[in-house]
């Protein structure tokens, strides 16, 4: 950012907004906190200027507390947890530390590296105002940059001085979503391999409860049922659209509710009938077994939405849905050896129908993808149209494949673990196509459907952005200890 644009900055009512008014109750001095010992150094603030501290060692010091202020924590539900948590927050052998229980030098405390935490100040000189994108150069700044005074604002949020003369100011939330609990990075923390799916509820269609479903007019008008929509597709694995206007318009403006289209060979917002005008079996009038879309990229499309336009002197092409994790959690439960050999093998994929076409994924995947984090799966890739013939596979490996597939695929083919429904024109269906296999039954007659895909980070982005709220979501950026909870903002699969 250049100097012009930073003393404009200084200048707006942003930057005074930004710096703090501090009414420390207790600074913390560097240096005198050697072993962290109970001697806590604090300095009581002078009346001159809330910058200016006097110094006056007290020999015992009352440790800095407080409880963050509970600022709407009931809407932000990753905050509740915390608001009554009193905090300390103090220099220890140099970094800065931050124990949720200020009576208790024992508590387990939060340690911050000086240089990730000078890094990731959040003030508009190192953090684009606009943009939220890092501006500080963080390999301008001193490798060992230290803090020097640790102090306490009055909104809760920890000030701080670093040895390179720059002053940061971090909010207890983003403190709180990016506490270092001294543990390893999940990474290297020993975890099941055969975790199961994500937490999702599972809808049983012997049971015949009602679908989830949305009204058009709703998700066009309220972003509260664009929420409520992308909710149930995130917990139920898919779900239907009401009264929507049939045409291809209204159908295109209700997926963009959610993000753009995602486009791809078979260009973006589609319009198809059974005329192979792709080279793919979806462009005719053939049973199509249960499958998921786009095996062969990279990045398969996330949510996938149908919507049938018409179907005239004919019958047939019901469609089919089948819960892939709910398959992938029975499995497990019924052969652990069956569910890692699909976690493990990893299958090349194709789409090489049209003539100019041949596309396949950077690396082979496998049919149930385990999240290189939380080591659950979080997609699954079914698709025996477009597995491609792998090689260097020994005889043996082929053999544990091939038996712990069909146990798959004997489960995903169960009739009672079938959804077939009818599409009506005025009707949308929309699926998480990383979690549910969709199929079709053979037709008669002309048949027009509809639809669209969406990226999977544009849809995560759009539902932790209407569930948690703008904030809550940049406080947690990168927050990945609460990977498995559903109130962490950052959690995604
Ligand atoms: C574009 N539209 C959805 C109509 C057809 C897409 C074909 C999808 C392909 N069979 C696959 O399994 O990825
Ligand atoms: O025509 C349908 O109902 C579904 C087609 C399909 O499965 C697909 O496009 O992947």
């Amino acid at each position: 950012m250049s100097a012009s644009r930073l003393a404009s900055l200084r200048a707006t009512a942003l930057w005074s907004s930004y710096r703090p008014h501090i009414t420390p109750l207790h600074v913390f001095k560097s240096g005198a906190l050697a072993n962290g010992s109970r001697n806590l150094a604090p300095l009581a603030r002078s009346a001159s200027s809330p910058y200016n501290v006097s110094k006056r060692l007290l020999s015992d010091a009352t440790p800095l507390e407080g409880t963050p202020q509970d600022t709407n924590a009931k809407s932000d539900p990753f905050e509740a947890k915390n608001t009554q948590l009193a905090y300390h927050a103090a220099l220890r052998n140099g970094n800065v530390v931050v124990r949720t229980d200020g009576k208790n030098e024992a508590a387990p405390f939060w340690q911050f590296g000086s240089l990730y935490l000078r890094e990731n100040c959040q003030c508009p000189k190192c953090i684009h105002p606009d943009t939220r994108q890092r501006i500080v150069n963080t390999f301008s700044l001193p490798p060992r940059v230290k803090p020097e005074e640790v102090q306490r604002t009055d909104s809760n949020d920890v000030h701080i001085k670093w040895s390179d003369g720059h002053e940061s100011t971090y909010s207890w939330k983003w403190l709180s979503a990016h506490r270092g609990n001294n543990k390893p990075t999940i990474q290297s923390r020993t975890v099941q391999p055969n975790r199961l799916p994500r937490s999702f509820k599972v809808y049983d269609p012997q049971k015949g409860d009602p679908y989830p479903e949305v009204v058009y007019e709703d998700v066009m008008s309220k972003d509260t049922a664009v929420l409520e929509w992308l909710d149930n597709i995130w917990t139920w694995g898919f779900c239907f659209v009401k009264g929507v206007p049939v045409n291809p318009e209204s159908t295109k403006t209700l997926i963009e509710r959610i993000a753009f289209i995602r486009h791809t060979h078979y260009g973006g917002f589609w319009d198809f009938t059974a005329d192979l005008t792709y080279k793919d079996t979806a462009y005719t009038n053939e049973w199509l077994g249960a499958h998921t879309d786009n095996t062969y990229f990279t990045d398969p499309a996330r949510l996938q939405l149908f919507h049938l336009l018409s179907h005239t002197d004919g019958d047939g092409g019901k469609s089919l849905l089948v819960d892939g994790f709910a398959a992938a959690k029975t499995l497990a439960k019924q052969n652990p050896g069956f569910y890692n050999t699909l976690t493990n093998s990893r299958h090349p994929w194709h789409a090489s129908g049209n003539e100019d076409v041949c596309i396949q994924p950077s690396a082979m995947e496998p049919v149930l993808n385990v999240h290189p984090d939380t080591k659950a799966v979080y997609q699954v890739r079914w698709n025996n149209y477009d597995r491609a013939p792998k090689t260097n596979w020994h005889t043996s490996e082929q053999r544990e494949w091939y038996v712990a597939a069909r146990a798959y695929n004997n489960l995903l083919t169960k009739s009672s673990h079938e959804i077939w429904t009818q599409l009506q024109p005025g009707t949308a269906l929309i699926f998480d196509n990383w979690r549910m296999l969709h199929g079709r039954s053979e037709f008669t007659g002309k048949r027009r459907m509809c639809g669209g895909y969406v990226n999977n980070d544009d849809f995560v982005s759009r539902l932790r952005l209407l569930k948690f709220g703008r904030q809550s979501v940049l406080d947690n950026l990168g927050n990945t200890d609460g990977w498995r909870s559903p109130d962490n903002p950052y959690s995604i699969y």
